[in-house]
């Protein structure tokens, strides 16, 4: 006797939302007429998550919009499926590059049957489906649409109710089967060669929007149909966690705040130039000197910094000519961007900028990493790193990008995540430990926040590791009394074409010479304790061979 179906009549008014947290797993897929649908393991004890405590149901795709990266990890986990989606569509890499600015609209929401007047949740639109002939075949393999229990809502969730529960002649409707013999052998068989393109170009979209409010990022695959995880949030700022505080806006310091020097800082000085105008600027307190102007202004106070500074004295330099960190913009009127002084790139010094409390106004030059980034980038799929980033414009040695971004959490929070989250998770949590290694240490190695951009951040967590990169990561601080809080920002270190990936060193180790970079590798290569480290797979002439 073939299954019986609860059958009954959408109710637009109690629409129930599929919440993700509810879902363990995506377990498999099939076609039911046009539509794609999937086998979703439902948590119903948070105690006993697994069978055979939990349900099982098929949903049609509308159904798990807000649950669609459950099935991207489906997808993951099934490259084969992948596979069969390449096969199927024949327009190729046209049809796989897409931007934001392409947005299409998803088809086929109208059909799915959300709740029901009984308060059973069915899958969309079974009665529609039974007179559809290609449609009864897909279910003839497949067998009952309700497994192992019933699907409720109730206050917006999705709850298992029991069978005991129900009204006799409910019983006699639903269909019940054994959850740990899904998905059968048949199921797996049929859902490998099904192709699933509805579900990959939701899931496309759904990324599209969730990069909507960044502006000038777009997204591109040449390669094949994936989207980068949609379990990412993009986010503007840092998003401060559990122990981690910035310091109390009274607490900020300004530069020419007292306005007690003659030379103190002021807008319009030195045609409007600010606080490059004297090099004198409280901001630059722990700015490198400016031996060569120190020199001109003051030759006996040069020779004793020079003094103290070859015998690794730390002494008092305010008041002394400070290395400005950007260059002026040009004066001939043309957009060319300030950029970072050519000590500072090669150096890696913290950079310090002016804030909102000094006294030197908006013009000022010190301002660039606060501004935000200017220039257009695109998140593009690599052949084999994953996604990457290139900017859309050539970008001169110096200019500023982006920075990186996502959640700052403590140490201890960060030593638990990556204990959870394996080597992997390394590649995303960057330490602000600049200053535990400069000024005498001022900042304990274990009081240092770390950044997390793995599931929170901005386009800049996308920016591969090579050994030979074309960006650097500078630390920029926007109050010199703040060790533990500031910018991790990136610049280009060389002119890089439009186009070109962008790629920081992860471990920002110093430069070595191309014949000792071989070797080293090659030794690293033979050496077996590595066998199970991640291949780096920059393709540098000085490629290190491995990333961790
Ligand atoms: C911060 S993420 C960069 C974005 C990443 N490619 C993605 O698709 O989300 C770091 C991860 O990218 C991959 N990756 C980055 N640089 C790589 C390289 N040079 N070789 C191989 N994999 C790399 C590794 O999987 C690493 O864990």
């Amino acid at each position: 006797m073939p299954p019986r179906y609860p059958t009954s009549t959408p109710n637009k008014r109690t629409s129930h939302t599929c919440r993700p947290q509810d879902i363990v797993e995506v377990l498999c897929h099939r076609k039911c007429g046009e539509s794609e649908e999937f086998l979703v393991r439902w948590r119903t004890n948070p105690v006993f998550p697994r069978p055979p405590r939990s349900i099982l149901s098929w949903h049609a795709l509308p159904e798990l919009d807000d649950c669609l990266h459950h099935i991207q990890l489906y997808l993951e986990d099934n490259p084969a499926i992948q596979t069969a989606n390449d096969a199927a569509t024949s327009d190729g890499a046209t049809n796989n590059s897409f931007t934001s600015s392409r947005k299409r609209k998803l088809s086929g929401d109208a059909n799915s049957s959300r709740d029901t007047a009984n308060g059973l949740l069915t899958p969309a639109n079974s009665a529609d489906r039974s007179r559809s002939p290609s449609t009864e075949r897909t279910q003839g393999s497949f067998g009952p649409r309700v497994y192992n229990g019933i699907l409720q809502k109730k206050e917006g969730r999705i709850i298992a109710k029991s069978l005991r529960k129900l009204s006799e002649a409910a019983k006699e409707d639903v269909a019940t089967i054994n959850s740990t013999t899904l998905p059968t052998p048949a199921m797996l068989h049929e859902a490998r060669s099904t192709p699933l393109p509805q579900a990959e170009l939701a899931i496309r979209m759904k990324f599209l929007e969730l990069l909507k409010p960044v502006k000038n990022v777009q997204l591109q695959n040449l390669v094949d149909k994936t989207t980068p995880s949609l379990n990412f949030t993009f986010v503007d700022d840092y998003v401060l966690r559990e122990g981690v505080v910035a310091l109390p806006s009274g607490e900020y310091a300004g530069c020419g705040e007292n306005k007690v020097r003659s030379n103190s800082c002021r807008p319009n000085m030195g045609q409007n130039m600010g606080c490059e105008y004297t090099q004198l600027c409280e901001c630059l307190e722990y700015a490198p000197v400016d031996e060569r102007a120190l020199l001109r202004k003051d030759p006996e106070l040069h020779e004793q910094y020079m003094q103290a500074d070859a015998a690794g004295e730390t002494i008092d330099t305010m008041g002394m000519p400070k290395r400005f960190p950007y260059s002026a913009p040009k004066r001939d009127g043309s957009s060319a961007p300030q950029t970072l002084a050519s000590y500072y790139l090669e150096k890696r010094d913290p950079i310090f900028e002016c804030n909102d409390y000094c006294n030197c106004g908006k013009g000022c030059k010190s301002r660039v990493v606060q501004k935000g980034r200017k220039v257009p980038l695109t998140i593009f799929k690599t052949e084999n790193r994953g996604w990457g980033v290139y900017c859309n414009e050539d970008l001169v040695a110096g200019e500023f990008i982006d920075t990186y971004l996502g959640e700052v959490i403590t140490d201890e929070e960060a030593n638990r995540r990556e204990s959870e989250g394996g080597t992997m998770k390394n590649s995303y949590l960057f330490s602000l430990d600049k200053f535990s290694t400069v000024h005498d240490g001022n900042v304990e190695p274990e009081d240092c926040f770390t950044v997390d951009g793995q599931y929170m951040g901005g386009p800049t967590r996308f920016i591969n590791h090579s050994c030979e990169p074309n960006c650097r990561q500078y630390a920029v601080s926007l109050n010199k009394h703040d060790y533990r809080l500031y910018n991790l920002a990136f610049f280009a270190y060389e002119n890089i074409p439009a186009g070109t990936e962008l790629t920081f060193d992860y471990f920002d180790l110093d430069e070595v010479e191309e014949d000792e970079a071989i070797r080293r590798r090659e030794a690293a290569e033979q050496d077996p304790k590595n066998k199970d480290k991640v291949r780096c797979n920059c393709r540098a002439t000085k490629c290190r061979g491995f990333l961790w």
